[in-house]
């Protein structure tokens, strides 16, 4: 078995472009609208076939049981849908920052997801992946297709957009943003108008979690600002922490990279409207 097939898969991040509440759903969840677009930066998974019906992380997280981690999950969740007998060794080189908004978790999933389809020849469709995905979070749909997209929904639906694709600045300013305590909040707008394409492409749009994260987590205020001082319109991806902004090239993102204040991380990186996920299947 060519072991070198199991190795550097891809799981990159992505940004909610913009992020608009229109509704809430009769089970709590939020109805939005945003723009995903990938990044040219993620963490990186290999696998190991592994006899029997085990499937095992190799890496340790932070704060996530070996049975929560949702690369195991992904991959039971392929097993009992195909009924694939044998299992896998899972490891995450792990990159990207958790609860960033730049939805590695999600990110991990569908990679777990491709790939073991790939290897194990398990021939479910992409659509049939995403299907499995959407139950282990709203966003694994999307990295599961790899195409920047405009979504609805709470991000079930959507379809291919191509957006420019600029070299950006992302920051996190060090804190960890709970997800569901910013879509509990009272004072979220959540009655947005719904807007089309057009507008969005005409800038006619924002992050409306943005708010309420900077009045709880004065850091993300401070990032956004300090990017916003490098020239630049910069915004909250997703439900935050980490912020970004788009320069006029690679050499200026590394420049301003190079001015970031030491207490704070970040990444110079691409927006890619094909995700390296969809790239590595090319190859495969
Ligand atoms: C906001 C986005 O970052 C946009 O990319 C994602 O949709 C968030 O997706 P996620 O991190 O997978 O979020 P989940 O872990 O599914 O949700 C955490 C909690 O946030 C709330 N939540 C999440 C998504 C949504 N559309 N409406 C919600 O109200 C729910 O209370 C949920 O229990
Ligand atoms: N393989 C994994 N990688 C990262 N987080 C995981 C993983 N498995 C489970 N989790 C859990 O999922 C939570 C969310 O992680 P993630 O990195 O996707 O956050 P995020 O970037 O804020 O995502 P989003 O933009 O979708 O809100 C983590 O805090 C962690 O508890």
């Amino acid at each position: 078995m060519n072991l070198d097939a199991w190795r550097g898969w891809p799981a990159p991040a992505k940004l909610n472009l913009f992020l608009h509440i229109t509704g809430r759903r009769a089970d709590g969840y939020h109805e939005l609208q945003t723009v995903f677009q990938f990044l040219s930066h993620g963490d990186v998974l290999d696998f190991e076939p592994l006899a029997g019906d085990q499937v095992r992380p190799a890496h340790v997280l932070e704060d996530v049981a070996p049975e929560d981690d949702l690369t195991v999950r992904a991959a039971r969740c392929l097993k009992r849908a195909t009924g694939y007998g044998d299992g896998a060794l899972i490891r995450v080189r792990k990159v990207l920052p958790m609860g960033g908004g730049l939805g590695g978790g999600s990110s991990d999933a569908a990679t777990t997801l491709v790939a073991l389809n790939h290897l194990w020849g398990t021939g479910l469709t992409l659509g049939e992946l995403a299907e499995l995905g959407l139950g282990l979070g709203a966003d694994v749909p999307i990295f599961v297709h790899g195409r920047a997209a405009w979504a609805e929904g709470v991000g079930e639906r959507f379809e291919p957009v191509a957006p420019p694709e600029p070299w950006y600045l992302v920051v996190h300013p060090g804190v960890h943003v709970s997800t569901g305590a910013v879509f509990g909040d009272p004072g979220l707008t959540r009655n947005c108008e719904a807007i089309k394409i057009a507008d969005f492409t005409a800038g006619r749009a924002a992050n409306v979690c943005e708010p309420i994260v900077c009045k709880h987590y004065p850091a993300v205020a401070e990032a956004l600002g300090w990017l916003e001082g490098q020239g630049v319109q910069a915004r909250m991806t997703g439900t935050g922490s980490c912020v970004f902004a788009a320069f006029e090239g690679e050499h200026a993102a590394r420049e301003a990279h190079g001015r970031l204040p030491a207490h704070w991380q970040g990444f110079v990186a691409q927006g890619q409207n094909r995700s390296a996920l969809q790239y590595r299947m090319d190859r495969a």
